[in-house]
């Protein structure tokens, strides 16, 4: 299906802004597109779904004819990705040397009347300026594979984001901050992580007050649930089990309770563990913050097991749900293995996006067929998902599906209803799955052993392995530096192995999805050695 792209006037093209930045691939067809004097049309872009999502995000305005087009697009991207500051709204807030220093693990005086002892050979700070490269590929061509281009010469553009980390000046005294916590949306690996290492970080600044607030949003407004007082001491070990020690939730209080209740309990810093939505609250938060003129740091770590959040290399826990998804595709594989013409079918999360099942997939090597929200497939017909699996069984005696809970939407009746937080309930395709092959091989009077394991519960609450338990530490720790370092409104980020911090809105304009043309999907693919099924 084509994309529209509407021209402004001729020759100057009206491009979302995500168009820009994500996945989709981009051919620009013959000719440049200045020379269109009609609406451009962008052939290939295959994502529909993604397309439909992107034109949520602002639209920079390109004009090709425009020799500095190049430089005022690097420029706008700079102020698009410029990291809000207290600041902004409060320009007399005033600064103190950083007490953050691993030479002198808690500050020395009580009063700091002096200001804060610092160790000026110490060359562990984060200059203000430093950035890191989003894009790290140049592409030749908008033709090779991957590509992701904003001209038809596939210009080299670059796009540099800030990097985290502590800085020397900060903007809170740390016996003035109150610091809150709060995890919200589905469970994930990794949030005990996160949680152990903002306490400790804080500490390690001097913050005397760390609390959670129990069970998501809904924790400042239910008067039944008390915040929960955090030190080191509390936070040593809840890394060794899954979950989250404050509880989790979907919906809640509307944003200006939130402030209202942050503002009576005098918190001053808020760090928001979770994915779009969660986000997309914590920058309203900041947003009414700014607005009452608040000194308030509004900070965000992404948690998301369906790793759909924009720009960064991945999320916490999404590694360890494709490490624990093994465990259900394997037994998958030896069940239908053992059966007579057997065919195992597994489910594994993703709302809208395929990530785990395309990771899970391609790490396991025992998956025949991968289905994903991102990639349409027919289940019946010449040329459907159970017609394949008739000829693996004729050919290879037994099959294993993996399917991503967000595919196959299409093939089951809406349920029209949402969860707390708006978030449109699915449809269970596993079960539906499994339905229709048993009725399938039933029908056509072929032998089938169907076999089903939904393992999505199971691993959301595993807790995080080693790797996942290492980005977390570091984004927890960035998250307390951006705090202190008076950003707000922000989040963190791990962007070609480097730790950054992103300004909110750009990192949830929409969910990230598996692009169909990536590498990545070719290569599972490759892998299953499944046909289109279209
Ligand atoms: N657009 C929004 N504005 C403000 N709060 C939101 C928004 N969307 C979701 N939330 C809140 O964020 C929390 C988590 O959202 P949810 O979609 O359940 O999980 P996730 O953050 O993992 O996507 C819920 O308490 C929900 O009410
Ligand atoms: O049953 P729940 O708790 O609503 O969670 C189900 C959802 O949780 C997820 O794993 C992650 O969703 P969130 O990122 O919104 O928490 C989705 O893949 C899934 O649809
Ligand atoms: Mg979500």
């Amino acid at each position: 299906m084509d994309a529209l792209l509407p021209v402004i006037k001729p020759g100057l093209v009206h491009l979302p802004a995500s168009t820009l930045r994500d996945h989709a691939l981009l051919f620009f067809g013959s000719g440049r597109m200045v020379k269109h004097l009609n609406p451009i049309r962008i052939p290939k872009i295959t994502n529909v779904k993604a397309e439909a999502h992107k034109q949520v995000s602002t639209a920079p305005i390109i004009d090709f004819r425009d020799p500095d087009w190049k430089s005022k697009y690097e420029l706008d991207f700079e102020a698009r990705f410029n990291i809000p500051h207290i600041t902004d709204v409060l320009p007399d807030a005033v600064s103190y040397p950083s007490t953050f220093c691993l030479k002198m693990r808690t500050p020395v005086s009580p009063d700091f009347a002096e200001g804060y002892p610092s160790d000026e050979e110490w060359h562990g700070y984060i200059n203000n300026n430093d950035r890191v490269l989003l894009k790290v590929i140049r592409y030749s061509s908008p033709t090779s594979a991957g590509a992701e281009c904003i001209d038809p010469d596939c210009t080299w553009l670059e796009q540099w984001v800030h990097r985290a980390g502590p800085r020397e000046k900060i903007y809170f005294k740390p016996e003035d901050v109150k610091a809150a916590i709060v995890t919200c949306g589905g469970l994930c690996p990794g949030l005990n992580d996160v949680i152990r290492q903002i306490v400790i970080t804080l500490e390690i600044y001097g913050v005397k007050k760390i609390f959670g607030i129990p069970f998501g949003y809904r924790g400042f407004s239910d008067k039944s649930l008390a915040e929960m007082p955090l030190s080191r001491k509390v936070v040593q070990n809840i890394h060794l089990s899954g979950g989250s020690l404050l509880g989790v939730s979907r919906g809640g209080p509307s944003v200006s309770d939130i402030v209202d209740s942050m503002e009576k309990r005098g918190i001053n810093m808020l760090f928001v563990l979770g994915g779009n939505g969660t986000h997309a609250g914590a920058n309203a938060i900041h947003e009414e913050c700014n607005k009452r003129r608040l000194k308030v740091a509004v900070v965000g770590v992404p948690k998301t097991i369906d790793n759909d959040i924009l720009l960064m290399d991945k999320t916490f826990g999404f590694d360890t749900a494709v490490e624990e998804a093994q465990r259900a595709i394997n037994s998958a594989y030896i069940e239908a293995h053992s059966a007579y013409h057997g065919i195992g079918i597994v489910k594994l999360m993703g709302r809208s996006s395929g990530f785990i099942a395309m990771q899970a997939s391609l790490a396991s090597g025992q998956i025949d067929i991968c289905l994903i929200p991102e990639v349409p497939f027919n289940l019946h017909g010449p040329h459907g998902v159970l017609s394949h699996l008739k000829y693996l069984l004729e050919t290879k005696g037994s099959a294993v599906v993996c399917v991503a809970e967000g595919a196959g939407q299409d093939f089951l009746e809406k349920i029209n209803a949402k969860d707390a937080s708006g978030n449109i309930i699915l449809g269970d395709i596993g079960v539906h799955m499994q339905q229709e092959t048993k009725k399938y091989f039933k029908g056509i009077g072929f032998p089938a052993d169907v076999k089903y394991i939904d393992p999505t519960y199971m691993i959301r609450a595993c807790r995080a392995n080693a790797s996942d338990g290492i980005l977390c530490t570091v984004l927890g720790q960035n998250a307390v530096h951006g705090a202190f370092a008076g950003y707000s409104g922000i989040t963190v980020g791990i962007c070609n192995t480097h730790y950054v911090y992103f300004p909110i809105p750009e990192v949830i304009a929409q969910p990230k999805v598996v692009d169909p043309n990536s590498r990545m999907w070719h290569r599972c693919l490759t892998s299953t050695g499944q046909p289109d099924f279209v």
